[in-house]
């Protein structure tokens, strides 16, 4: 599914009224009639139910006035609040502002906060409310009198829908200028914005498409540059796996990483890559932590490797590591590193002269951005795993302006060093070199425990070790731990999920795509 920017649903919305002839009035009409189906569907009957909209002066407000004609006209007591004066609404606005006084709903001018204050008592009678003050044409931080509406409904226990997208909320980023309406229910129209997906902090509440008639080929002129990740596109991009194999088909992983402390890394990483399908799994790792890997591992081998005086992955091992990788196909660099210079230096080495597939993650992630120059990789050859804080590391800012803008971070990131860049954090972002974009919304709050990186980064291991490029790598890592996360939850709940356990649910999270892909390929034949 294509997630547009708010330029490119202007850009359709322009097309389709100048260009094709469908009048703004009539998309107008679908939106509002394929909002007010979403509160209808959500609490069934709306007669006698007193219902609120906030109308700001653009379309997103006329759409808000059409929602309440159309419920007023089930029997619910509507009532318009407009932070506008009605002679600044644009004639579609204009026409259902008449519409909506003609068909019963109570219209008050609040054109400022003086005016807003003298109602705001009242404002906590209604049973539902709807959002109409911004949709895709904000464009700078709310205040004032649309943020004194803003905190209004999010002060009100009733329940909210909001057209189009949560007021105050970038169409672009899926952050809040200066605030946003946290909805229950949002109507989007036309195409989902990509901000309703990378808002990861989900202030849409449950989201609806609503088609108002915008023809398919509008949105195929589009310059489509980001994408929702869905179950049918990873199916079709996990390795085949075919009855007749053997180990060797499956590839064998190196897993390069660990230092004192922090040896449970690297075997996370080791079991994230067997379960992800990987036929061998190699962990090296410093000699001194060789007997804690082959005491937690059992189906993994291990390999002693060079170390300093502290026990750290020393530089030396380059040679080691160069020859185990003769005989592997992909390698997983960084769990557990540490942040020895030695142990920094050796991952940008073995980044430099590595030409299997690989995945970087967690202080290789940081060596790699402490590098004064990034290693020349094959494209589709590299995939940087890094969270928010390693990315602003990455991209020498802060974590906040990752934050503020996770699709922009990711792309740079992919464009800086020519890899695929998965950008982790809950609705994780997958970037191409090239732009291309995925947004992934599988995923649970227990992937916020220590480790579950660890099994990522193995199973992406795992998957290129198979034979994917680093983009389908990343794209079914993604979606699949976020899965696994989801089926865990369905167990465990919210939280307590120890990163080890994670892992042994990437088997049912593959099996769980591939049935309802297979199920899907059926509804085809
Ligand atoms: N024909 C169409 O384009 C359709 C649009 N639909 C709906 O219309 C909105 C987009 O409407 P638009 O008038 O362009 O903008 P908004 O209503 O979102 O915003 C109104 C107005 O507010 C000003 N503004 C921007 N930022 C701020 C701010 N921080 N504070 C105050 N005012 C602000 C700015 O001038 C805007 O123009 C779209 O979301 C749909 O809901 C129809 O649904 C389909 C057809
Ligand atoms: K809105």
């Amino acid at each position: 599914m294509i997630l547009v920017s708010a330029k490119q649903m202007r850009l359709a919305d322009e097309r389709t009224i100048n260009e094709i002839g469908l009048p703004g009035i009539v998309l107008m009409e679908n939106a509002a009639r394929g909002a007010a189906k979403v509160i209808v569907e959500a609490v069934g009957e709306v007669e006698g139910l007193a219902v609120a909209a906030f109308c700001g002066r653009g379309n997103n407000g006329g759409d808000g006035l059409a929602v309440l004609r159309m419920l007023a006209q089930k029997g619910a007591v509507c009532t318009a609040f407009l932070l506008a004066k009605a002679e600044q609404l644009g004639p579609d606005a204009a026409i259902n502002l008449r519409v909506a006084e003609a068909c019963g709903v109570e219209v008050i001018e609040l054109p400022d906060e003086d005016a807003f204050d003298l109602y705001a008592g009242e404002m906590a009678a209604y049973d539902i409310y709807v959002d109409a003050i911004l949709g895709t044409g904000l464009s700078a931080p709310v205040e004032g009198l649309y943020l004194r509406a803003i905190e209004a409904l999010n002060e009100s226990d009733a329940p909210i829908l909001a057209i189009d997208m949560p007021s105050g909320l970038s169409a672009d980023t899926g952050r809040p200028l200066g605030q946003a309406v946290r909805a229950d229910w949002t109507a989007t129209f036309g195409a989902v914005k990509r901000g309703l997906l990378l808002d990861f902090e989900n202030h849409a509440g449950e989201l609806s498409l609503v088609d108002i008639s915008i023809p398919p080929h509008v949105f195929d002129e589009l310059d489509i540059d980001c994408l929702l990740l869905e179950p049918q596109t990873v199916a079709a991009l996990l390795p085949p796996r075919d009855a007749s194999a053997h180990k060797g088909d499956f590839g064998h992983l190196l897993v390069v990483g660990g230092a004192p402390g922090y040896s449970g890394a690297p075997c996370l990483a080791a079991m994230g890559g067997l379960r992800a399908g990987a036929g061998l799994v190699t962990v090296a790792l410093p000699a001194g932590l060789n007997i804690v890997a082959e005491t937690k591992l059992t189906a993994c081998m291990s390999h002693p490797l060079p170390q300093t005086a502290t026990g750290a992955l020393d530089v030396a091992a380059l040679e080691d590591a160069r020859q185990l990788m003769a005989s592997r196909q992909a390698l997983a660099l960084g769990p557990g590193l540490g942040r020895a210079a030695e142990s920094a230096q050796l991952a940008i080495a073995l980044m430099n002269v590595i030409e299997a597939p690989l995945v970087i993650d967690a202080d290789a992630l940081n060596a790699l951005a402490e590098s004064p120059e990034p290693p020349v990789w094959a494209a589709e050859q590299v995939v940087l795993c890094p969270h928010p804080g390693e990315a602003g590391r990455l991209l020498g800012c802060q974590t906040a302006e990752i934050q503020a803008d996770r699709l922009d971070a990711a792309r740079r990131i992919a464009a800086k060093y020519n890899a695929v860049c998965l950008l982790k954090g809950a609705r994780s972002v997958i970037a191409a070199p090239d732009g291309l974009a995925w947004v992934n919304d599988t995923g649970s709050p227990l992937l916020a425990s220590g480790g579950s990186g660890d099994v990522l980064t193995g199973l992406i291991g795992g998957l290129l070790a198979q034979g994917s490029s680093a983009l389908e790598a990343a794209l079914c890592g993604a979606f699949i731990h976020g899965l696994a996360a989801q089926l865990a939850a369905e167990e465990f709940g919210l939280r307590g999920l120890a990163a080890e356990e994670l892992a042994d649910y990437l088997p049912t999270a593959f099996a769980t795509l591939e049935a309802g892909h297979d199920h899907d390929h059926h509804d085809e034949d």
